[in-house]
């Protein structure tokens, strides 16, 4: 399968993206390795309203897709022909002729904890300023610890890291995936288990979006995609899907495979962290979307009819 024009692989420009562009094509060459030869594929730096924007807090820019939007857009001007995405980042709903052809085996989908001297949540001083942007992370954070003080904190792993290291802050989480992508093992951290800190939907996981109609592009990454992690995602992402009202809300989810069942872990928080429903349910691995549907409408009618809007 040798094709004349290279194949375009898009990525935000970070260097986490970036790493994790080239792991795609790595295992798209593993399968095809004309892909490896010269000029066959080129990787192609798209830069987002996400990274444009760095000094205020996600939310409050709004609007799902800061990260992705414009890969979306470079697919459909033909500029690329796949774009990399961590599937964290991608909005549950996909434009239409898009679609994701394939999920990479995800990594270890956890939070990891850096603070100075202190190696689990309960262990943070008291009043201590933990740096976030995550709703998700302050939420949890503050429902086990409400004397905590949560200060907003963006940008890259180095620039958090810095703020940790000149004690502007003394503590933050950041995704176990990313470190150990930028080859820099847990960063002197600790994971976070998910009974204290349930990940975000899809956290992990790197998934390769394309257009539909590109029937070339579609089979190569069909035949390198990941079943589990596709289940364990697609569990997740349908979750986020019937729960989300905005993305002021913060949601988590982990799906597992414990033997053939799928487990799913989920739970909707105040930002406050004042009131937490927490939902666990099983399936089989082929209806992974129906199993995250049915949770997402568990909590939901938990919630009652205040939710979203009245949830705030
Ligand atoms: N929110 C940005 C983002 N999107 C994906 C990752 C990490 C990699 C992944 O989850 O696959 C991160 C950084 C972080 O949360 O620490």
């Amino acid at each position: 399968m040798t094709s004349k024009t290279p194949l375009l692989i898009g990525t935000r420009g970070s260097p986490l993206a970036l790493a994790q562009a080239r792991m795609a094509l790595a295992a798209l060459a593993e399968r095809d390795p004309a892909l490896a030869e010269p000029g066959a594929a080129e990787i192609r730096v798209i830069k987002t309203t996400g990274d444009s924007i760095q000094d205020r807090p996600l939310t409050e820019i709004g609007g799902k897709g800061l990260f992705t939007k414009e890969l979306q857009e470079a697919l459909y001007a033909r500029e690329i022909d796949i774009a990399v995405h961590s599937m964290k980042d991608v909005a549950t709903v996909l434009p239409d002729g898009l679609r994701i052809g394939c999920m990479l085996p995800r990594e270890d989908p956890r939070d990891v904890l850096l603070a100075r001297g202190a190696t689990s949540l309960a262990g943070l001083p008291q009043g201590a300023v933990v740096g976030t942007a995550s709703l998700r992370r302050a939420a949890q954070l503050l429902a086990l610890r409400p004397d905590l003080r949560v200060v907003t904190l963006r940008g890259n792993v180095q620039r958090r890291l810095a703020r940790l290291e000149s004690g502007e802050i003394d503590a933050t989480m950041l995704a176990m995936a990313g470190l150990l992508r930028l080859q820099m093992g847990t960063a002197g951290g600790t994971p976070l288990e998910p009974e204290e800190m349930l990940p975000a939907p899809a956290q992990g996981a790197i998934g390769i979006e394309h257009r539909a109609d590109d029937r070339d592009v579609a089979e190569r990454l069909a035949a390198i995609s990941h079943a589990p992690t596709f289940a364990r995602v697609t569990t997740e992402r349908a979750f986020l899907r019937v729960l989300d009202g905005s993305c002021r809300t913060p949601i988590a989810a982990l799906a597992t495979f414990e033997g053939e069942r799928l487990r799913l872990r989920g739970l909707v928080a105040k930002p406050d962290g004042s009131r937490v429903e927490q939902v666990e349910s099983w399936g089989a691995a082929g209806e992974a979307q129906e199993l995250g549907e049915r949770a997402g409408a568990d909590v939901r009618a938990r919630l009652g009819n205040h939710y979203p809007s009245g949830w705030l």
